[in-house]
């Protein structure tokens, strides 16, 4: 984009909303591990259009998953959608149905403004989450289930109430903790945070299910409904 001299030979600084959406940082979490995070991705009276049609229309359910052998309600609600054909999703010991783009066309908008902002992206499938207020959470985990392949790309969406987003890396398999004299090394890298704001858009990729965790905790000041997509890829 050019820019123009002003009358006092200033230059021209181009007005605050294109310079907010155009930010996007990329963080290297190391060894192909890769986030990018877009506070801006879409505009904010449109998110919260969105938001309304997602929070009324989509059949939200909140099921009974295993874990560590017991049963529980999973603490946020969910649905998912998926392109026909595809192999189906299990996680916690519970398969959710898989709903049709066709049924809420508003998340196929979403979903070409995601291909939009990724270039060679394909995602197929969605999960989406529902947090009622400040005690639903995601607890850590990766989405590392076999149907998304080796490296999966993630690229998660947010609406309504800002709620942390944290990256924690697991527990390493080979001792990689250097000792350097008495003073053991761990480096502080090893974890981030991350303001998910409405409307922004994260993505996670490269090895990051594979080496990171990631979770959603309970927040007690957060009084409002917070609502996700993820948008994911199975290969077929
Ligand atoms: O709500 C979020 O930001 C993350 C959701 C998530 O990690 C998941 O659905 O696997
Ligand atoms: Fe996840």
């Amino acid at each position: 984009m050019s820019s123009t001299s002003g009358r006092l030979g200033f230059t021209e600084v181009p007005n605050q909303t294109a310079v907010e959406n155009s930010k996007r940082r990329t963080f290297d979490l190391g060894n192909g591990s890769e986030v990018v995070y877009m506070p801006r991705f879409l505009a904010f009276e449109e998110s919260w259009t969105l938001f309304d049609y997602l929070d009324k229309q989509i059949p939200w359910t909140r099921p009974s998953i295993r874990v560590f052998g017991r049963s529980c309600i999973q603490p946020r609600d969910t649905c998912y959608v998926a392109s026909e054909g595809l192999p189906e999703l299990r996680y916690s010991g519970y398969q959710p149905h898989a709903y049709s783009w066709d049924d809420y066309p508003p998340l196929k908008d979403i979903l070409a403004a995601v291909h939009k902002a990724l270039p060679g992206s394909h995602f197929n499938s969605l999960l989406l989450n529902r947090y009622k207020n400040g005690s639903d959470y995601v607890a850590w985990h990766a989405d590392d289930e076999k149907l998304y392949g080796l490296e999966p790309e993630i690229a998660s969406v947010s609406f309504g109430c800002e709620r942390e987003f944290l990256l924690r890396k697991k527990p390493s398999k080979t001792i990689s903790v250097q000792s350097i004299g008495n003073r053991v090394s761990k480096g502080s890298s090893d974890q981030h945070s991350f303001i998910l704001k409405h409307g922004s858009l994260l993505v996670m990729r490269g090895y990051t299910q594979r080496d990171w965790l990631h979770s959603v905790p309970k927040r007690v000041k957060a009084d409002s409904v917070r609502i996700n997509l993820t948008f994911r890829h199975v290969p077929i």
